[in-house]
């Protein structure tokens, strides 16, 4: 159901968007009518949260099933803290075609009744509440003027980044994400040299209620997008491999890839931002993986230049991967929610330039036979099937392949691709599906079309 504005883009990035989704491909097969209708639907279920939380299961280390029995226990733990015995249930599905997904549904939009004590919290905060999360102090940017620890209070998202740091109350833009109790009092929040950490406001009556993974069995459950584990089974890394991912931060699908081989085998992660770098070896050490090396690195300079080189770390002799994973930096206009984009035109088409150099690197670094997987979360045409049409012409030695599993949509027309190469790609169209009979499906059948844009293309390098 739809209960918030469609996102807020600046009116350039909107055209631009209409004239992706209405393209002439499009149009040649879909009405003007109804290519429009998807495109407004793609703006609604933007701001919206998915309907239910992925877990990606760490199969490594435990069954599925010892994992959701488990999960169930903690989380019923959890709900029992807040709720009255009778009332706790926990719902935990397995995915039906891939072996360490676990499903959580998502209750919301609940009718919660806002007050008038108002917590303005940032834009991305404020998403990560209606998927779980409780507010930490970072987020808050204004509060009543006497706010005291226990104090309930409505919590509010800044639409447009406006809400000056410190201030009391904020008439901008802003939506509702449910009521909490304030932690900590508004002095230690912004009168401090110190600046505060932690919960700063914990959730007890959000707008979407999902339970919070926050230090729940952080070794066995992790969370993830759904296309993200989508991407790891599709790379197929096995035991004994050499693996690169090259836009590795914070190392959710490196964890995956090493865990696909049983630890077995050597993952690369290199990333060019330093502090990034830290979630990595968090992430790996928390997830008992130690097949993982990490290096802070541009990925653009990661092949050698001279072929005989056998250092360890980058940059890397060409052909030196099994398989390759570009997870490339992106627009990100796939996440869910997200309520507005203050980005420029200019900034949403940075980023196909940059992909392309990582794509040379890939394909230098990768051994013939070798498989490359590109993916991205967002939805234009000019990161995703523009880019897979640019790189089988520049590189005739990659050619498409068939994905395992394939649960999401096919590629978008408007790039010249064929039919064949259109339906060997995977496209997660949430918009497809955004209707009431779409939500109201039983979870596992609406897992795969009720989750965030994102793209994945596969080449084999003959
Ligand atoms: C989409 S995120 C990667 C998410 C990650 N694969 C995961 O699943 O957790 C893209 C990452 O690319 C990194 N990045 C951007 N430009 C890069 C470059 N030239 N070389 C290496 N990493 C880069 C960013 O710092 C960012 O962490």
């Amino acid at each position: 159901m739809s209960i918030f504005p469609r996102i807020s883009l600046k009116p350039e990035v909107t055209d631009y968007l209409k004239s992706v989704f209405l393209n002439k491909e499009v149009l040649a097969a879909v009405d003007h009518q109804e290519a429009n209708c998807r495109f407004q639907k793609l703006l609604t279920c933007l701001s919206h949260p998915p309907s239910y939380t992925c877990v990606r299961a760490s199969t490594h280390l435990a069954p599925l099933e010892e994992i959701r029995h488990k999960l169930g226990e903690e989380l019923k733990k959890q709900q029992m803290c807040t709720s009255s015995a009778e009332e706790v249930s926990v719902q935990i599905l397995p995915h039906p075609r891939i072996p360490d997904v676990l499903l959580l549904p998502v209750d919301g939009p609940r009718p919660v009744k806002q007050l008038s004590s108002e917590v303005m919290v940032g834009a991305q905060c404020g998403s990560a509440v209606l998927r779980g999360a409780h507010v930490f102090v970072p987020g808050i940017l204004a509060s009543p003027k006497y706010m005291k620890a226990g104090d309930v209070v409505s919590v509010l998202s800044d639409l447009e980044g406006r809400c000056t740091r410190g201030a009391t109350s904020f008439q901008g833009k802003k939506v509702f994400v449910g009521n909490g109790v304030a932690q900590i009092d508004r002095s230690s929040i912004f009168c401090t040299d110190e600046p505060a950490k932690g919960i700063g406001v914990r959730m007890v009556e959000p707008l979407y209620q999902s339970p919070s993974f926050d230090g729940v069995l952080p070794n066995l459950a992790f969370l993830q997008n759904l296309p993200s584990v989508v991407v790891g089974h599709v790379l197929g890394p096995r035991p004994g491999e050499r693996i690169l991912d090259m836009c590795a931060a914070p190392g959710g699908k490196t964890c995956h890839i090493a865990a696909l081989m049983r630890d077995q085998g050597e993952v690369v992660a290199l990333d060019r931002i330093r502090n990034k770098i830290d979630r990595i070896h968090q992430n790996a050490q928390m997830l008992h993986l130690r097949s993982i090396k990490v290096y802070c690195f541009n990925s653009t300079q990661a092949v050698s230049s001279d072929p005989a080189q056998e250092a360890e770390g980058p940059p890397f002799p060409p052909e030196s991967f099994d398989r390759v994973l570009l997870d490339a930096p992106c627009s990100g206009l796939g996440q869910r929610p997200s309520m507005s984009c203050t980005w420029s035109l200019k900034e949403i088409c940075s980023y196909q330039p940059l992909q392309r150099k990582l794509f040379h690197a890939a394909v230098q670094l990768l051994r013939k036979g070798g498989v490359l997987v590109y993916s991205t979360c967002t939805v234009t045409l000019a990161e995703n099937e523009e880019q897979v049409a640019w790189a089988l012409q520049t590189f005739p030695c990659l050619t498409l392949q068939p994905q395992e599993p394939h649960i999401g949509a096919e590629g978008m027309l408007g790039a010249g691709l064929s039919p064949e190469q259109l339906r060997l790609l995977q496209r997660f169209s949430p918009e497809l599906s955004w209707d009431q009979a779409g939500t109201a499906a039983p979870l596992p059948c609406r897992a795969d079309r009720d989750t965030i844009g994102f793209f994945i293309a596969k080449f084999l390098k003959n």
